[in-house]
């Protein structure tokens, strides 16, 4: 469920100031650096021809920083995370992460990579994509396993145990199967899962649009406190403007595949210098303006 702007008024007054205020200040060189990204799909069947997805897209993250990226649907934004995870190929540009151009590395071989431990994705709709016939803790075991290494099977419990404490997820709902969890509860077992492998940066593709209101206010509240705990990076997208400005310190805003706004978000959502920046804010209302209460949300996918 999307947030209303009651729920938008609620989530602040839980949050009292945006979580990016924290880390404003901090300035660090560049973790990833995204450079002329583009992504084209070829055209399929009769009359079809390519799509343009991701057009020439430039941005960097700072060690500990966090990007928001926000946009209509079929802006571009999924895939552009998903060239960063290296879930698929891009066909220009490069993606540099730790002086590494990740974007010269294959999908396939990426997953041999040491980079695919340290670049998390958390997908949309994050707990509804768990296996149904693993119980939570097998679900968390899974990457500890397969990324980390470890084998020894007191040493694996001991860890999935340690990852749902630090999520607030009870330890006894690790015996659980995802159908016998809560939405929150499973958006928990999916962040631990991203979580799993000390990663430094996450790709969080809206990894809250499927919960209502207070769960999505009380998971943004743990993302927040985790970013601060395990000084990680995020690459956060959202169709929502007002979750990307608590939780982002910079933001762009894409269109057709380009960027048509970047920088600051307290500055960009402050004052839009494109028209379509401009659309896109008119359209939300602000979190005590009643007057555009109707119109709370960017367009729906
Ligand atoms: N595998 C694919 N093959 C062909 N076209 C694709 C493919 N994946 C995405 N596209 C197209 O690329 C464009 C961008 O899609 P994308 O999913 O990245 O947008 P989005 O901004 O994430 O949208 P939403 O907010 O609805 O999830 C769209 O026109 C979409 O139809």
């Amino acid at each position: 469920m999307r947030s209303s702007p009651t729920g938008l008024r609620c989530i602040a007054s839980i949050l009292d100031r945006p979580f990016s205020a924290a880390f404003r200040c901090v300035q660090a060189p560049a973790m990833l650096k995204v450079s002329r990204l583009t992504k084209s799909f070829k055209g399929r069947g009769w009359r079809s021809h390519d799509v343009l997805a991701v057009d020439d897209v430039n941005f960097e993250i700072a060690r500990g920083g966090s990007l928001g990226v926000v946009g209509e649907s079929g802006s571009g934004k999924s895939t552009l995370a998903r060239m960063i995870s290296r879930l698929i190929d891009n066909t220009g540009g490069s993606i540099v992460f730790e002086g590494i151009d990740i974007g010269a590395v294959s999908p396939s071989s990426f997953v041999h990579r040491p980079e695919r431990r340290r670049i998390q994705h958390v997908f949309q709709d994050t707990g509804e994509n768990l296996t149904p016939h693993l119980t939570a803790g097998a679900a968390i075991a899974d990457p500890i396993r397969r990324l980390v290494g470890l084998a020894d099977e007191r040493q694996i419990r001991l860890k999935v145990e340690a990852l749902a404490t630090s999520v607030a997820l009870n330890p006894e709902l690790l015996n659980r199967y995802p159908h016998q969890l809560s939405g929150g509860q499973k958006a928990r077992v999916g962040i631990s899962r991203a979580l799993a492998s000390a990663p430094d940066l996450l790709i969080l593709d809206e990894p809250t649009a499927a919960l209502d209101v207070s769960v999505q206010a009380a998971i943004l509240k743990l993302l927040h406190r985790l970013r601060r705990e395990f000084g990680l990076a995020y690459l956060f997208i959202s169709h929502d403007i007002e979750v990307v400005r608590l939780m982002c310190e910079d933001v762009i805003i894409m269109r057709l595949g380009r960027v048509v706004e970047q920088g600051p978000t307290r500055q960009i959502l402050k004052a839009p210098q494109s028209d379509y920046g401009r659309e896109l804010l008119e359209a939300v209302p602000r979190l005590n303006d009643r007057k555009h209460a109707s119109s709370a949300m960017i367009a729906p996918s």
